[in-house]
């Protein structure tokens, strides 16, 4: 095998992004990790917070976001707009070179808009088709800190709205064929948790088909669902190592959840 350079792919989740202090903690324990690294951000609950401000109501199937034509630019502004930049201001102040980008830059994500599938129509949300990984790489290898927004683009001049989540594990997919790559989801909880109540009850070591049983008995629901569906594929797919863990542990990454 070839000995290649260590990656870290970070995604930070839309609970800790609305939250300034929160935000800047978990960035700050980001900035701290020595090395090559990317950093893919969410933004859900603000953008349902903008869209309320300007009368758009939401509406969330499966975990996904119905995105209309007025949800759409709700979430270019927000998520491409307001909540990049300030990650990249704020990751400059603390002595990293950042970039914030969308899919369409760089055409560094290509999808294609999800179609009707069951009567649903999601709208302006796109389904990864290709991450340009040398790109990403060349700005890795810059020494630059690719910043990534959930909004892909289809080729075609339309922005699309891209679960985090799903951004995460394609562009660890993408670059695992040229490092050694280590995915991180962190979010407000200490990792996948046997009872959502008790932040005690971390699963240190999941399998998939453990993973399968617990969906299947309800203890894991909800966000959790497409997010472990993801890691487990990125996994799959050559990423050395997935860790779901809370951003107060991104600093030491033996703790949360690893998936097997
Ligand atoms: N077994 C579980 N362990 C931890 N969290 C769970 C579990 N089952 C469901 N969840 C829920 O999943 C949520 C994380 O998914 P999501 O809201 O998509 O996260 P993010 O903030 O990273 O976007 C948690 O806030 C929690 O409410
Ligand atoms: C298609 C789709 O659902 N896109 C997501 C993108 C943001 C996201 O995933 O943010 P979190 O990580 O904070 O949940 C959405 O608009 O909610």
């Amino acid at each position: 095998m070839r000995n290649m350079e260590k990656l870290l792919v970070v995604k930070v989740g839309g609970k800790v992004v609305e939250n300034a202090s929160s935000l800047q903690a978990m960035l700050a324990r980001f900035a701290a990790h020595e090395g090559r690294k990317v950093l893919v951000h969410g933004g859900g609950v603000m953008a349902t917070s903008v869209a309320r401000a300007m009368g758009v109501d939401t509406t969330m199937v499966e975990g996904r976001r119905i995105t209309g034509d007025k949800m759409i630019d709700v979430v270019t502004m927000v998520y491409g707009g307001l909540v990049n930049k300030r990650i990249v201001a704020m990751l400059e102040c603390m002595g990293l070179n950042a970039v914030g980008l969308c899919g369409a830059d760089m055409n560094i994500m290509l999808s294609t808009k999800r179609p009707v599938v069951d009567g649903i129509d999601y709208g302006w949300v796109g389904d990864v088709k290709r991450v340009d990984a040398h790109a990403l790489s060349t700005l890795v290898e810059a020494g630059v800190v690719p910043v990534l927004a959930p909004l892909t683009h289809d080729g075609k001049g339309h922005i699309l709205n891209t679960n985090a989540d799903t951004i995460a594990a394609e562009t660890a997919r993408s670059l695992a064929s040229r490092y050694d790559v280590t995915l991180v989801y962190c979010f407000e909880k200490n990792g996948v948790l046997l009872d959502p109540g008790d932040d005690g009850s971390v699963i240190a070591s999941l399998q998939l088909r453990q993973f399968q049983e617990l969906k299947a008995s309800g203890v894991i629901n909800q966000g959790m669902i497409p997010k472990l569906s993801n890691a487990f594929k990125a996994l799959q797919s050559g990423v050395r190592e997935v860790v779901i863990t809370s951003v107060a542990h991104l600093d030491d990454l033996s703790q949360g959840t690893h998936l097997q």
